[in-house]
């Protein structure tokens, strides 16, 4: 494709991504889908130079300000990762110098603000926990790509064949440093054709999340509930943690993200989950099941702020508001699960949002309000499970993963028993 026409859609991409009133996931494959005819090659610039522009936007925005023509060209140009020469041929001398003048102001002397590119109701409670310091190792953190993570499926292979597998197609990986179910790719290859993931031997699994199942640890022949599966990323992890064996079910009160669920089942070669769709958290479904489970997983729903790795549009279209009522739905959904466990069964409440607000504050909330269960040490329950270093993933008891220490998404969990 001509670079100037290729420009143009990445303009137009912007200007609908920008928009903010979609996921930008689902904006991007939509285009791809209208625009048919571009490589693979094209659709990587157009793709990266979108997520660049969504993850760095505070100081693109005011680095656009000093250019002319429409702002999302603007941004398109300041924001390239395709190929140099491409976006060369596709300005003209006019812009050629505004892109020099743009490139060679120092950042460091602009405002805190251009510099994080959070916003403010984000930065500040994270600053307030970090420190300065660590706050803005978080932010350039969280403005990089997430790395490719794989959690290996035990039921059908070991780690290391897996990883043998992987090398014998060429795809370079390592074993992650505490999941001892995970591989980290290096890149981001292809791995849909590859037999090793079209058999069922690996899934893409954040480690932060092979974590939190692991927090869970479910054993052979336990009944278990998923409260919140959405696609089954933690229930397969669950189910394949229990040998396929016992019971798992697998709720949600979205249908067709259980439907999302059925393929990946079909390829781990489970058959101990039960995928349900709930009308609400009080669902009659849960009232039968009151005090007959082993162990309950509220992966709630939350605010996302964890993954802006992979999600940076999630900055600009959450809200204070929505976290508001983010909680209140957290809150609800832990407290009508917690009738689930039986006694001596084990609840654990998971967000991937970086929040005190969604983690540790519903947290206490739900201790303040439920004396019939402890708070378990998640140091301690991940030492138990073979997790190297677990006390550095802990903090105040509850797992606390953040992508600047751990190149993980960021996680939260809380862990009770039942008396
Ligand atoms: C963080 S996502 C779950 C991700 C999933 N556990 C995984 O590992 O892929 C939260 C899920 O909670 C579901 N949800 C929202 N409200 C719910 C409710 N009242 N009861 C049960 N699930 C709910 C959403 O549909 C969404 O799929």
């Amino acid at each position: 494709m001509h670079p100037n026409a290729l420009l143009d859609l990445s303009t137009e991409l912007l200007r609908a991504v920008l928009k903010l009133d979609q996921p930008a996931d689902a904006v991007v494959s939509a285009f791809f889908r209208r625009q048919g005819k571009l490589g693979s090659r094209e659709r990587h610039a157009l793709a990266e130079t979108t997520y660049h522009v969504l993850r760095h936007r505070l100081l693109l925005q005011h680095l656009a300000q000093s250019g002319s023509g429409a702002m999302e060209r603007r941004l398109a140009i300041l924001g390239w990762q395709g190929t140099e020469s491409v976006l060369k041929a596709a300005i003209g001398p006019q812009e050629q110098q505004w892109l020099q003048h743009a490139k060679s102001i120092d950042v460091s002397t602009l405002a805190d603000k251009l510099r994080h590119n959070l916003p403010d109701w984000v930065a500040q409670p994270l600053r307030e926990r970090l420190g300065e310091e660590e706050f803005m190792a978080l932010a350039r953190a969280l403005n990089e790509s997430a790395p490719l993570d794989l959690r290996v499926n035990l039921l059908k292979c070991k780690r290391e064949e897996a990883l043998a597998a992987l090398q014998a197609a060429g795809i370079e990986a390592r074993p992650t440093p505490y999941s001892p179910w995970g591989l980290r790719v290096q890149g981001k290859p292809a791995l849909n054709r590859l037999e090793l993931f079209t058999s069922g031997g690996v899934e893409v699994q954040d480690e932060g999340s092979q974590l939190l199942a692991l927090l869970v640890a479910p054993k052979r022949g336990e009944m278990v509930v998923d409260f919140c599966a959405g696609a089954g990323g933690k229930t397969l992890a669950l189910g394949a943690a229990m040998r396929n064996t016992g019971r798992l079910y697998a709720f949600d009160v979205s249908g067709s993200r259980l439907d999302a669920l059925k393929p990946r089942l079909a390829r781990s070669g489970l058959s101990n989950v039960y995928p349900a769709q709930l009308a609400h958290e009080r669902d009659e479904r849960v009232k039968r099941l009151a005090g007959k489970i082993d162990r309950v997983l509220v992966d709630a729903p939350c605010s996302g702020l964890g993954t802006l790795r992979r999600n940076p549009d999630l900055k600009w279209r959450q809200s204070p508001q929505a976290v508001q009522e983010l909680r209140a739905k957290q809150s609800a959904i832990l407290a009508s699960a917690a009738r689930l466990p039986k006694s001596g069964g084990r609840l654990v409440y998971a967000t991937c949002s970086l929040l005190p607000s969604e983690n540790e504050d519903i947290a206490r909330e739900f201790s303040a309000a439920h004396p019939e269960y402890e708070l378990l040490d998640a140091a301690e329950l991940l030492a138990q499970a073979q997790v190297p270093q677990a006390d550095t993933l802990v903090s105040d008891g509850f797992l606390r993963l953040w992508p600047h220490r751990h190149a993980t998404d960021g996680f939260f969990a809380a862990v009770w028993q039942r008396r």
